[in-house]
């Protein structure tokens, strides 16, 4: 790597602009990608623009995709994703406080970037990693309690309080807001979302539609482990026998598509099975006392654009989705009803 210029402990200004890092520990990861795999590391938004700027003036696409880090199979097949449709592909790590509330897991959310760096080295496809600070990218500072915040904020009326907006009042607030200042410094033409946050997807194909953003967005399917537990950042949370337990989330959620697969449309007849199963599992959970609880958040049957809540599937299909405590640790997913990813999309 020729001309580091060091600027601050532990990291290092390579003469384009991108961030190294320099430490001992790292020193062999940057011979790994920035040299040989070409990947750009930005901590800086300015000398990411600079990339940006000749990126664009080459005539490529630019793909994107956001992350909070800590990346698994399912952050890897957005990235691929993206490859497919871009000829310049950006992953953004940046762990965003305003979408945790203050009694949230922003302290202890597991940060890895040496290990998702090595993990996009390896997926052989990425350009660009946009790893900035809290203070760049919320110049008026971000306090958690909303009251107390200063600045600007982006809010997507009527699809942000339903589902997970119920347990978490001002997550979408958070996740619109960090969403649009990252659109604007990464300026994509295609952004990479996962089924997983499916009420996610919905909130940012609004979000673009409202803003005008001129970006195409495309969602992922949910990438599972091998028993089914969808793949989540947040699995590092459970211990072997949490683990174990939950599968139970995406378990009964299936029960349900079973029922619905045998042609029964009315929500309680549908959702029954999921909350029988559950409610097993609670109680068995509790009667070996294991050391942690297994609590239902919710289970929803919404429809694909309002979100409201069904009595009853149509045509048109339902958004299957619910969140379950294992522990302190909250789980989520989703399945379609009837209709697929295109509709979300579009
Ligand atoms: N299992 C998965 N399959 C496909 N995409 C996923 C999966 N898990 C997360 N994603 C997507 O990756 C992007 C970044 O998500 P994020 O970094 O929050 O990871 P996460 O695993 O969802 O973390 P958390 O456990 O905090 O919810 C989002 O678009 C998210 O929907
Ligand atoms: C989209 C996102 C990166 C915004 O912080 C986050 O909500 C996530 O990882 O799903
Ligand atoms: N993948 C969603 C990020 C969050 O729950 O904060």
């Amino acid at each position: 790597m020729a001309n580091l210029l060091t600027f601050e402990h532990g990291s290092a200004l390579s003469d384009d602009g991108s961030r190294v890092f320099v430490d001992s520990q790292e020193e062999k990861l940057i011979e790994n990608i920035d040299v040989q795999k070409n990947i750009k590391i930005f901590k800086n938004i300015s000398s990411f623009r600079n990339w940006r700027r000749k990126v664009g003036s080459e005539g490529k696409f630019v793909g994107f995709v956001p992350t909070m880090g800590c990346l698994h199979e399912g952050h890897l097949s957005l990235v691929k994703q993206a490859s497919q449709h871009c000829q310049a592909v950006v992953v953004s790590i940046f762990v965003n406080p305003s979408q945790f509330a203050p009694h949230e897991d922003l302290e202890k959310y597991p940060r890895t970037l040496s290990d998702d760096l090595v993990k996009l080295a390896s997926v052989g496809c990425v350009d660009a990693v946009l790893n900035p600070e809290v203070n760049e990218i919320y110049p008026a500072g971000i306090p958690l309690d909303v009251e107390k915040q200063q600045g600007t904020f982006v809010e997507v009326k009527s699809k942000s309080h339903q589902m997970e907006g119920q347990t978490r009042p001002t997550f979408f607030r958070g996740v619109a807001t960090v969403v649009t200042k990252l659109f604007n410094i990464v300026q994509p033409d295609h952004v990479f979302f996962g089924q997983k946050d499916i009420q996610q997807c919905i909130v940012i194909k609004n979000l673009i539609r409202d803003l005008h953003f001129p970006i195409e967005m495309h969602v992922g399917t949910t990438v599972r482990e091998k028993d089914g537990l969808a793949m989540s950042s947040r699995n590092k949370y459970l211990t072997p026998e949490m683990r174990k337990v939950a599968i139970t989330l995406y378990e009964s959620l299936n029960e349900t598509k079973k029922t619905f697969e045998n042609k029964i449309r009315d929500r309680q007849s549908l959702l029954s099975p999921a909350y029988e199963l559950v409610d097993r599992v609670t109680k068995d959970v509790e009667s070996q006392k294991l050391g942690f609880s297994v609590k239902l958040d919710y289970f929803s049957l919404a429809d694909p654009d309002t979100l409201q809540e069904l009595d009853k599937i149509d045509e048109k299909g339902a958004i299957l989705s619910g969140a379950l405590y294992v522990g302190t640790t909250r789980i989520i997913d989703n399945i379609l009803l009837g209709l697929n990813l295109k509709h979300i999309e579009e």
